[in-house]
C-alpha cells in the first residue's frame, strides 16, 4: 500500500480546500455549496467517489443513514440514486464495524485498505462494491455526530495517512460549519416568520448589566424606523400607563421571586410616532444552574385588533341599538367612572305627545325621529357628558356638574334645540320627506352625594327627576322642571322630593 503524503500533495490539498471553500460560500444554498467542495477534493485526490452519509438514528443494534452527497470520478461510480443506499440500515452484529461506529460518534476517523482488512461482513462489503480503499471521517455539529464525510478508491490502495486524512477532516469542519450556519438561519428564518404570523416581537434583558435587545419585528412593531439602532426598551417600559406600569413590575417582581412562572400582561406602550398601542406582553426569566435570575425575555404581540373588537363588543352590549346611545347597563357604566367622586345631574327626558306622531305618520317615522332626535341632543352635549335611551321615547342625560343653574340652562337649550327645529321626516313611498314638530319635557335633579351606595343613589336621583319631568307634563308640557335637590332649590338630602311648579 502506498501512501498520498508528500509536499505536492499537501500543496494540491491546500489549493482545493481553498477552492472549493469559496465556492460553497458563493452557492446559492448550503447544498449546492457542500457539492462544490465535494468536487473539488475529489478531483485534487484523484479519488473515486467522495460521499456524505447522515446520521439518522443510532439504535442498539443498528445504524440508520442516509446518502446525501456524492461526487463520482466517472458515471460507473456513482451510487447516490441506488435505492440500497436510500434511508439505509446496517447491522452492528459484526465486531468490527460496531467498532468503527462507536469510534465515528466520538470524533473518530479511519483508514482502510480492504487488502489488509481481516474477512468478515465489512470487508465483504466494500469489496462487494470494489473499494480497494477508503478514508473516513465523522461530521461532528455542535458536538454532536451529525454524519461522514468518506473517500472511496476503487483503482488505487492507497493510505490516507497525513494529508489525505488532513484536508478530509478540514473538509468535515467546513461541511459541519455550513450545516450549522443553514441551521441557524433556517431558525432566524422561522423566529421571523412566526413574529409575522403572531404579530409580535422578541426582546431579551440581560438582568446582569441591563443590555437590551429587541428584535427587528420589534422594532416595526412600535413604528421606529428601520435605520434606528435599537428600541429604548426601558425607557418606553417607563412610559408605559400608570396602572399598567404598577401590574407589571408586581408581575415582574414575583417572577423573580419564584412565585410567579411568567408574566402576561396587556399593557399601552408609547408608539415612536406619537400615540399608544395595545400590547400583550409576555415574559419569563432565565436563570443559571444555581437558580440565579439571568436574564428577562419574551414577546410583545400587537393586541390593537383585539382591544378595538373587545371594544366594540363593548359598546354594543352598552348601547341602545335603534338610536345609538347608552341603554342602563351603559349607564351604570358612566356612573361607575364619573359619579363616585364628581356631582352628577341626572335629566329626565320624554318626548310630547309621540304616540300622536306614531299613530300619524307609522312607527318607522317614529323610530327616524328618535334617532335624529338622539343626534341631536348629542350634539348639544361635551363628550365626557352621557345621553340614555331609558326605553320607548324617553331618555336621560348624564351631566358632570356641580352648578344647578347651569344644568337649568342646558335643559332649556336642549328644550329649544328641539321645539324650535322641527324634523324631517323620509316616510316609505313618499316623494318628499315629511316636517314633524315636536316638543319635549324635561326634570331635572341633582345625585345625591356619594354617602350611600351607587345604585341607591342612581335609583334615587331617577325617581327625583321622574318626579320633576311629571310636574313639567302636568305644567302642559315643553317645559323644564328641576327637583329640590338641584342647587339652589333645596338641600337634596335623600328622600326629600320637593319640586318647583
Ligand atoms: N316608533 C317608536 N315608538 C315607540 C318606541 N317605544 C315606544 N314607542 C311609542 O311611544 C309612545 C309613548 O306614548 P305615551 O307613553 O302615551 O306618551 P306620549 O304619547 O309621548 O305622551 P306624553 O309622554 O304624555 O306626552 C307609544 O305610542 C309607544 O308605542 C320605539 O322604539 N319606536
Amino acid at each position: 500500500m502506498t501512501t498520498v503524503a508528500s509536499a505536492s500533495h499537501e500543496s494540491l490539498y491546500l489549493a482545493a480546500l481553498s477552492v472549493g471553500s469559496r465556492a460553497m460560500m458563493q452557492a446559492d444554498n448550503w447544498a449546492d455549496g457542500v457539492d462544490r467542495l465535494l468536487a473539488e477534493i475529489g478531483r485534487a485526490t484523484g479519488a473515486s467517489r467522495v460521499w456524505v452519509f447522515q446520521l439518522l438514528e443510532l439504535q442498539p443494534q443498528a445504524v440508520l443513514q442516509d446518502y446525501v452527497f456524492e461526487w463520482a470520478a466517472a458515471p460507473a461510480y456513482r451510487q447516490l440514486m441506488q435505492r440500497r443506499f436510500r434511508f439505509f440500515r446496517s447491522g452492528l452484529e459484526d465486531p468490527v464495524y460496531r467498532r468503527l461506529v462507536e469510534e465515528r460518534r466520538d470524533g473518530g476517523c479511519h483508514d482502510l485498505c480492504v487488502s489488509d482488512m481481516a474477512d468478515g461482513p465489512l470487508r465483504r462489503h466494500l469489496e462487494s462494491q470494489d473499494i480497494l480503499s477508503m478514508a473516513t471521517v465523522p461530521i461532528m455539529v455542535h458536538g454532536e455526530w451529525w454524519g461522514t464525510l468518506g473517500i472511496d478508491d476503487c483503482r488505487r490502495a492507497i493510505s490516507w495517512k497525513g494529508p489525505g486524512l488532513d484536508l478530509l477532516i478540514a473538509t468535515a469542519e467546513l461541511i459541519a460549519a455550513a450545516i450549522y450556519r443553514h441551521r441557524l438561519t433556517s431558525r432566524s428564518r422561522q423566529v421571523e416568520l412566526f413574529q409575522r404570523v403572531a404579530n409580535c416581537g422578541v426582546w431579551e434583558v440581560a438582568l446582569t448589566n441591563g443590555h437590551v435587545w429587541c428584535s427587528e419585528a420589534l422594532k416595526a412593531q412600535l413604528g421606529y424606523p428601520a435605520t434606528y439602532p435599537r428600541v429604548p426598551l426601558r425607557r418606553m417600559l417607563a412610559r408605559l400607563w400608570r396602572e399598567d406600569r404598577h401590574q407589571l413590575w408586581q408581575q415582574v417582581r414575583a417572577c423573580l421571586a419564584g412565585r410567579q412562572s411568567h408574566c402576561r400582561l396587556d399593557v399601552r406602550m408609547p408608539l415612536y410616532a406619537g400615540g399608544t398601542g395595545w400590547f400583550e406582553i409576555v415574559a419569563e426569566i432565565q436563570r443559571d444552574e444555581a437558580g440565579r435570575p439571568l436574564s428577562m425575555a419574551g414577546i410583545l404581540i400587537d393586541i390593537h385588533r383585539r382591544k378595538r373588537d373587545e371594544e366594540r363588543s363593548r359598546r354594543a352590549a352598552e348601547s341602545d341599538a335603534l338610536t345609538g346611545a347608552l341603554n342602563r347597563r351603559g349607564l351604570m357604566r358612566w356612573l361607575e367612572a364619573h359619579a363616585r367622586r364628581e356631582s352628577v345631574h341626572l335629566m329626565l327626558l320624554d318626548i310630547d305627545h309621540f304616540k300622536a306622531v306614531n299613530d300619524r305618520y307609522g312607527h318607522a317615522a317614529g323610530d327616524a325621529l328618535l334617532c335624529q332626535l338622539s343626534r341631536r341632543l348629542h350634539g348639544e352635549l361635551r363628550e365626557d357628558d352621557a345621553l340614555v335611551r331609558l326605553g320607548g321615547e324617553e331618555f336621560a342625560l348624564l351631566i358632570r356638574s356641580g352648578d344647578g343653574e347651569r344644568m337649568l340652562a342646558l335643559a332649556e337649550r336642549l328644550r329649544g334645540a328641539v321645539v324650535d327645529r322641527p324634523f324631517r321626516l323620509q316616510l316609505p313611498g313618499a316623494p318628499e320627506p315629511v316636517t314633524v314638530a315636536v316638543s319635549i319635557s324635561l326634570g331635572v335633579a341633582r345625585m345625591p352625594p356619594g354617602t350611600t351606595d351607587l345604585e341607591t343613589r342612581q335609583a334615587l336621583a331617577l325617581v327625583w327627576a321622574d318626579e320633576a319631568l311629571y310636574a313639567a307634563k302636568q305644567a302642559g308640557r315643553n317645559r323644564t322642571r328641576r327637583h329640590a335637590s338641584v342647587t339652589g332649590a333645596g338641600n337634596g338630602a335623600l328622600g326629600s322630593c320637593a319640586t318647583e311648579r
